[in-house]
Parts: structure tokens; sequence; C-alpha cells
């Protein structure tokens, strides 16, 4: 299954970069045998100043056709990261070929998108910048590959 991250935004190089690369690259090494993966980042920005109806445009046209789509948004779920795993998991095993995770930018995910999404995922009730939302996300999907697999990555 492979996994997008459709992100609003250009993230230049820099230590959240480097930090995102390398989580992304321990996810694709953990999760191959696992069915999970290649992820990769799919970044797009709204130019013309179209506002968050704009970006949700140019998110849909990133997701791929007949992907799962999961919203990162703090009025989402919480959940732990072993029901992470488990969630991920049965998407892999209902036989989607991809997942696409949408991260908003500084205004967030336009409601019509959010409405799409087959689940929303909360990190808590506070709101993070969308840079460090990347980074976060991109540790829990190795974590989420690292408890699937049974790898001590990941310690209760
Ligand atoms: C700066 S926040 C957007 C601000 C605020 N959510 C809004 O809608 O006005 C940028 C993006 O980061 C993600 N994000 C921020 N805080 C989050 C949280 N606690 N849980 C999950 N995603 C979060 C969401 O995808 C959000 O669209």
């Amino acid at each position: 299954m492979r996994v997008h991250l459709c992100v609003v935004g250009r993230l230049r190089k820099g230590p959240e970069k480097a930090l995102i690369d390398d989580y992304l690259t321990r996810f694709d090494r953990t999760g191959r045998s696992l069915g999970l993966g290649p992820a990769r980042v799919v970044e797009v920005e709204d130019k013309r100043g179209g506002g968050m109806a704009a970006e949700a445009e140019l998110l849909r046209r990133a997701l791929p056709t007949g992907a799962a789509l999961w919203c990162l948004d703090e009025r989402g779920e919480v959940m732990t990261s072993p029901t992470f795993a488990d969630r991920l998991g049965r998407v892999r095993d209902q036989g989607r070929g991809d997942l696409a995770f949408v991260i908003g930018g500084a205004d967030g995910i336009d409601s019509s998108l959010r409405a799409q999404a087959d689940m929303t995922l909360s990190f808590g009730a506070m709101v993070w910048p969308h840079m460090l939302v990347r980074v976060m996300l991109a540790e829990q999907m190795y974590r989420a590959a690292s408890i699937l697999a049974g790898s001590p990555y990941h310690r209760v």
C-alpha cells in the first residue's frame, strides 16, 4: 500500500525535512515486508491566494484515484500509537493500493475536503504548525510499521 503525505506548503532544506526524510526512509525499510509503503510527500502551494478552497482543490488533484483519505486535524480522533498501527494495517488488508494523508496549511483544511475523509486524525487538542505535524506524522508512520513488524522501537 503506497502512502502519500499530501501537504500544503513547500518545506525547504533544514532539520524538519531531514527528520521527515529519515522517518519515511525507516518506514519504507520496515514496512516493505509488511506491504506498507513506499511513502512519498506531495507538496501543493496555492500561488493565486485562493485560500483554503483553492488549496483543497490542489490537494484533491494530488490524491491518487481510489485512495483512502485520512485528514489531520486537531478536531479529529485521538488514538494510541498501537490503534493507529492497527488502522493502518486494516486499510492495507482491505486491499487499498493507496492511503493519502492530508495536512492543511496555516488556515487548515477546507471543510469540504475534511468531509470527504475516511478518517480524521488528531495529535491532541492543541494546534500545531503544519511543518511539525509532518514530522510527527512521519514518525508515527515509522512507529506504526515497527509495531506491526513487532520490532522493539515502540515500547509500551
Ligand atoms: C496551523 S494548522 C491549521 C490551523 C487550524 N487547524 C485551523 O483550521 O485554523 C495546520 C495544519 O496542521 C495540522 N494540525 C495542526 N494541529 C493538529 C493537531 N492537533 N492534530 C492533527 N493535525 C493538526 C492540520 O492538518 C492543520 O490543517
